[in-house]
Parts: structure tokens; sequence; C-alpha cells
């Protein structure tokens, strides 16, 4: 019985794919062989030694030590793009509101109650306070052309945008699927000169932690618009503060609550609702599901974010086992490893080595069972970080959605 532990509330018909005869489900359970979240802090939970992998069900992983999850051979998987459509529908909303405050507008109109026949003359009296510029024909700037920001470009370029980007390390992928009419920004400083609204899609790491601050902020045009529905880490909330007080932001939408911001006039807090749509909880719980499931009875990673991809995609020998091996990224490992097998005759049937970083994962599929002593002098040898045994005669592998 494999053990799952949830953190976070995940969709039930994600969850539903986990077969029931082999799988315990639970937000509380001692010793889980995996961690299933979504934006739940665990930067100071104790992981307990069974866990083998965590899977966030969404793109962010800045709530996972993943550092310290590399360290101990613990595989963190997130499903990109699963829930990039959700994010960007809702930007687009907020892009429009930014402009035009119909947030406000509707709590002004609420404020009519009570005044019967005379509200549609009210209403027309207090429209012009509501005015705000149309975002055709304006230039966006975005930040970060992943599988958000990429969707965004593309519907902002069709709403009648002018829109560049920045990303210094965009894929290949997503570069493809922008459109032609995206322009480069040949920097960010470059970009936020520009831009009379801005849309950050970035991770929150270590480099862009508090990276829209008091300098930028000075190098943009007054009265922009800045939408942050990526992290609110990313943002100097204090610096963001006074730019709006200071005319410089006209409006600044963000998806992340926080006490400073929510009392300041200009400043729009959504409850981190970017993925809170029922297609988007599914597609990311699925996809999470299946690469637990094709990880812990296969070996197989694929989308993880601290280890390299690796795969066999064909069955673990019936009568024989999959050795999976985490080891640090260093020479000679692999040399070691089958050393050991050779002298425990046991006989390769295939096997992969890939590497990502300070890390190397091995599969390995032998045609005998392997015993407890062969995977204690697996364990013994330096560098190695993690060594898993699956027994073959299991069903074959379930196919993983892949980046
Ligand atoms: N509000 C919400 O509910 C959600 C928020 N997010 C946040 O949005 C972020 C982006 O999500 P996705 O687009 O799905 O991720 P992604 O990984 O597809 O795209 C991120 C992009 O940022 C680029 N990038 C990284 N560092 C950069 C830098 N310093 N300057 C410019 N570009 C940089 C990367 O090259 C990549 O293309 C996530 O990391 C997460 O924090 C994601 C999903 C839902
Ligand atoms: O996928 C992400 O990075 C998100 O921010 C979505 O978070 P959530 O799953 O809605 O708690």
């Amino acid at each position: 019985m494999y053990k799952i532990q949830t953190l976070n509330k995940i969709s039930p018909d994600g969850l539903a794919l986990f077969p029931r005869d082999s799988y315990e489900i639970a937000s509380e359970i001692l010793n889980p062989e995996a961690i299933l979240v979504r934006s739940a802090e665990m930067h100071e939970l104790e992981l307990p030694k069974s866990v083998k992998a965590i899977a966030r069900a969404g793109a962010g992983v800045n709530n996972i030590p993943v550092a310290k999850c590399t360290e101990q051979g613990i595989v963190v998987f997130n499903t990109p793009g699963a829930n990039a459509n959700a994010v960007k529908e809702l930007v687009i909303g907020a892009l429009i509101f930014s402009s035009r405050p119909v947030h406000k507008a509707a709590s002004w109109a609420k404020g009519l109650a009570g005044k019967g026949d005379e509200i549609p003359e009210l209403a027309e009296k207090g429209k012009s306070q509501f005015v705000g510029p149309e975002i055709k024909g304006k230039t966006l700037g975005i930040i970060g052309l992943g599988a958000i920001g990429a969707m965004v470009a593309n519907d902002a370029v069709a709403l009648g945008m002018n829109v560049i980007g920045f990303d210094p390390f965009i894929s290949v992928d997503a570069a493809w699927s922008l459109s032609r009419a995206v322009h480069k920004a040949e920097s960010l400083d470059a970009l936020l000169a520009k831009s009379d609204y801005i849309s950050i899609h970035v991770p929150q790491t270590n480099d862009t932690k508090g990276f829209i601050n008091a300098d930028k902020l000075r190098i943009m045009k007054k009265g922009v618009r800045i939408l942050n529905f990526a992290r609110g880490g990313l943002v100097n909330n204090a610096d963001m503060i006074q730019a709006v007080k200071d005319g410089k932001v006209a409006c600044h939408v963000t998806d992340f609550a926080d006490e400073a911001m929510l009392d300041c006039e200009g400043v729009v807090c959504l409850p981190h609702l970017g993925a809170s749509t029922p297609e988007a909880e599914e597609n990311c719980a699925y996809m999470a599901v299946n690469q637990l499931i094709d990880f812990l009875e296969n070996g197989n990673i694929v989308n993880s974010v601290n280890f390299p991809k690796c795969k066999i995609d064909g069955c673990i020998p019936e009568k024989g086992a999959r050795l999976c091996i985490a080891n640090k990224n260093v020479p000679n490992m692999i040399g070691q490893i089958t050393s050991i097998l050779a002298g425990a005759k046991l006989n390769i049937a295939s096997m992969t080595n890939q590497n990502r970083a300070d890390v190397a994962y091995n599969l390995i599929d032998v045609e005998d069972r392997v015993s407890e002593n062969v995977l204690a002098n697996l364990r013994d040898i330096d560098g190695v970080i993690g060594v898993r045994m699956i027994p073959g005669g299991n069903a074959c592998p379930v196919p993983v959605e892949e980046e």
C-alpha cells in the first residue's frame, strides 16, 4: 500500500486516479511515501524519511524546500502549464479592471440601495468618477514569457495591445508559441520604461525576490498599471505603496493580499485566485497524481524541478526488478553501482542515467530480484543519496504528459 499525504484540498477527480486498492490518501498519515501539495508552506515542515516525492499541483514551488529535498533524494514535481489558462483569463480581466475600475464602480452602485426611482439618475450622475482608458493601442510589458506570460502576450495582441516581453531564459517551446507581434525587450529596464501596463510572470527565487522596488518603479512611466499574478514576494510592498500614493502607479493589482496593501487606495488585492477554476484544479491534480503514480510504481521522472527527466518506457522485467538510484553528480558512480550488481550476478536488462546540476538519477532493470544485502551495499556507496527497488510483475507504466 502506498501512502499519500495531502497538505491542501486537491481536486477529488484527480485523487480518484489513485487505485484505491493500492493507495491510501489522507491529510494526516504516518510515514507517507509521497506528498501532494498546492500552496501550503513546507519550509518549516519536518519531512519524514519515508517521503520519496512531493508533487506540487500547480506551477510555483517557492513553498517547498527544494534544495533540502534534493539533498535528501526527494523528487519534487510540478505541473507546468496545467493552470496557465486560468491565470491568463484572470490577468486579462485584471488588465481591463486596472483601467476601468469596475470593482469600485460596483461597490459604489451598491451604495445606492434604498434610493428607489432615483437610482438611474444618480447612476448617470456618478459614473464620471469611474472613467478609465482603453487597453487597445497601449503597451503591455510582460516579464517572464513562460506558460502564463506567453498566453497573456498572445491574447493581449489579439485585444489590440502592443506587447513587449522580457525573458532571458525563455524556453524554445514558449518562444514558438508566441505571436510574431510580440516584441523582445532588450532589457528589463527597457521594458519598464516603455510600458503602460506591466504584468509579472516569473517564479519567486533568490534572484527575483523583491525585484520590483523603488529603483525599478522610478524607471516606469507615470500612471503605469502593474499586475502581479506571480508571487507577492516579487514586489517590495512598501515601495509599491509609496509609488501608488505618489501617483506614479495608477493601479496595482496583486493576487497576494497583504495587510498594508489592503489599506491602500489604488491597490486591488485578490486572495490568490489565479488558479482557482475547476478546470485548472482538475488539470493540475491529474498531472500531479499521474506523475506520482508513474514515479512510485515505475521510478520514472517527468516534470521534476530538481531531478533530471529520466524514464524507461517498457515494463519492469516480470521476474526481475527496477532499481531507482539517486546520487551526487560526481565521477565513477555508475562504475561502482554496476560493479556491485555484477558481483551479485545480476544481469542488467536496460539502464538509463541522467543528470541535472548536482544530482544524477539511474533506472536499472535487472533480471532477478535484488537482495536486501545488495541494496545495502548500493546505499553504502559514497555519493549515493537514495536507492529504491521496485519488483517486476506489476502493470506497465501509465503515460505521463510532458512539459
Ligand atoms: N496566481 C496564481 O494562482 C498562480 C501563480 N503562478 C506563478 O506564476 C509563475 C509563472 O508561472 P508559469 O508561467 O506557469 O511558469 P513558467 O515556468 O512556465 O514560466 C516562468 C518564466 O519566467 C522566466 N523567468 C525566470 N526568471 C526570470 C527573470 N529573472 N526575468 C524574466 N523572466 C524570468 C522563465 O524563463 C520562464 O519562461 C509561477 O512561478 C508562479 O509563481 C502560477 C500559477 C498560478
Ligand atoms: O500554481 C501556482 O503557482 C499557484 O500559485 C496556484 O496556487 P494554488 O494551487 O491555487 O494554491
